[in-house]
């Protein structure tokens, strides 16, 4: 297994380019489970989910060709040889769930592991079952598996009104419902900009959606989708952790592709810690105003608000930031794995529940840390950034999940950071 090593790194300068969104491409791909035509998604990133995405829908029927340069992704579903979605690579990515919807809508009949929980939380899939269900699916929960059928004529349109926002129930619903029959209606619907970047998607195959970005999505279903090509939107939480990289080490970085209104509740935060943050015709330039950085309270929220994928690295940036703040988990009952790593490095931070105090410290010292899920790697390896002496951060194949060149991407603005093979 690969280790990354920090060193504690004066300010960075340069460019990081962004890449297409890995949580918009994970509920992409499986929109070619709608249509006998090829779907092509450009920009599309290269991450080992994208990887573990591909081999759930070949195993499925569908031809995806290897990712080309250029991060193309020519995807192909022209007939499923299996309607069934299995354990073994589920268990290895929760957005295997995303097949359930468009397999039952296409073909009337999917079975589909229970993804179960993971680090972060216990992560039920209930609303996702329920909005299928309330569509017309016929469910049966048994060894393990989801075993759904829609009998007499397929899925119908239905009002889903979802008791929580959720972006995954709301993709798996959105897919579905574009070919059932007649109108289907998503209340308290997901806001992300990774459903925007879906309906959009869909809307090229021939569905007929409207609302996507606001809390009610309408969609009346239509007999068949057709094949499109769709670029995939940047992916926010990337943009996020890289403007976070010149708001620990000072400098001054440009996230090229970046735009501010994918991360507004982010860039504010970043403004009353001291940061400035600025829209240019390229992306976005991020830089730290004189003195060090102040504290600020944050609370998850899901979009519009503050987003979760980015509590961990703003957590590193507030372990260095002058004064205390609280930083308030709404969305995962177990999301700050990586405060106890952190404080290894010297970092001050009780956690009470979905609350953790931070505060901040001069300096960081560098240790040898564990990254224990995505968001948490990368937020060690900020953290790492700006520590003395050397941060040695393991189990790196979470990052590999979430982050594409994350050693060539910020050595090219100048930090000390290298992979290795672990002794
Ligand atoms: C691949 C992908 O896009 N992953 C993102 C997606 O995950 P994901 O789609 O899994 O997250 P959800 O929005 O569904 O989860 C939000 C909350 O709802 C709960 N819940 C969800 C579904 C359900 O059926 N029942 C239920 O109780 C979850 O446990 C969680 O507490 O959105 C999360 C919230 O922005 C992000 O952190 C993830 O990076
Ligand atoms: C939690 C995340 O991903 P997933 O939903 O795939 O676990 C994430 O991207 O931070």
């Amino acid at each position: 297994m690969d280790q990354i090593i920090v060193h504690g790194n004066g300010p960075l300068r340069g460019e990081i380019p962004i890449a297409g969104a890995k949580n918009a491409c994970l509920a992409l791909m499986p929109a070619t489970l709608l249509t006998d035509q090829p779907l092509t998604l450009t920009n599309a990133p290269r991450l080992s989910d994208i990887r573990t995405m591909t081999a759930l829908l070949q195993s499925l029927g569908a031809e995806v060709a290897p990712l080309q340069e250029g991060q193309v992704l020519a995807l192909s579903s022209h007939d499923l040889t299996s309607h069934r979605a299995d354990y073994d690579i589920v268990r290895k990515m929760r957005a295997s769930i995303l097949v359930l919807g468009p397999m039952l809508a296409r073909d009337g009949r999917a079975e589909v592991s229970l993804p179960g929980g993971c680090a972060i939380g216990a992560r039920p899939v209930d609303l996702h079952l329920k909005a299928l269900e309330a569509m017309g699916a016929e469910l049966d929960l048994r060894d393990g598996y989801v075993h759904a059928k829609a009998p007499h004529g397929g899925l119908r349109g239905a009002v889903v009104d979802f008791p929580i926002v959720s972006v995954g129930a709301t993709e798996n619903a959105l897919m579905a419902a574009t070919l059932a029959r007649g109108t289907t209606v998503l209340k308290n619907a997901a806001r992300e900009p990774e459903i925007v970047d879906l309906a959009e998607c869909l809307r090229r195959m021939g569905a007929q959606i409207e609302g996507e970005g606001t809390g009610t999505i309408t969609i009346q279903g239509v007999d068949a989708l057709h094949g499109a090509t769709h670029p995939v939107v940047t992916d926010r939480i990337e943009l996020g952790t890289y403007m976070l990289a010149p708001a620990i080490c000072g400098g001054e970085v440009e996230c090229l592709g970046g735009r501010i209104e994918l991360l507004s509740a982010f860039c504010e935060k970043l403004d009353e810690a001291g940061i400035s943050v600025e829209q240019t015709a390229r992306g976005i330039k991020v830089g730290r105003r004189n003195g060090r950085v102040r504290a600020v309270d944050v609370t998850t929220e899901p979009f519009p608000g503050f987003p979760t994928d980015l509590q961990a690295q703003f957590m590193a940036l507030m372990c260095v930031a002058e004064g205390s703040c609280v930083l308030e988990e709404t969305i995962f009952e177990n999301r700050f794995m990586h405060a106890p790593e952190l404080t290894r490095m010297g970092a001050r931070i009780e956690v009470h529940g979905g609350h953790a105090t931070v505060t901040g410290v001069e300096k960081l010292r560098g240790a040898p840390v564990m990254a224990t899920d995505l968001r948490a790697s990368v937020s060690l390896i900020l953290a790492g950034l700006a520590a003395e002496g050397r941060t040695t951060v393991s189990r790196v194949y979470h990052l590999d999940r979430g982050y594409e060149h994350v050693v060539r991407k910020l050595r090219g603005v100048g930090a000390r950071i290298e992979r290795i093979k672990e002794e």
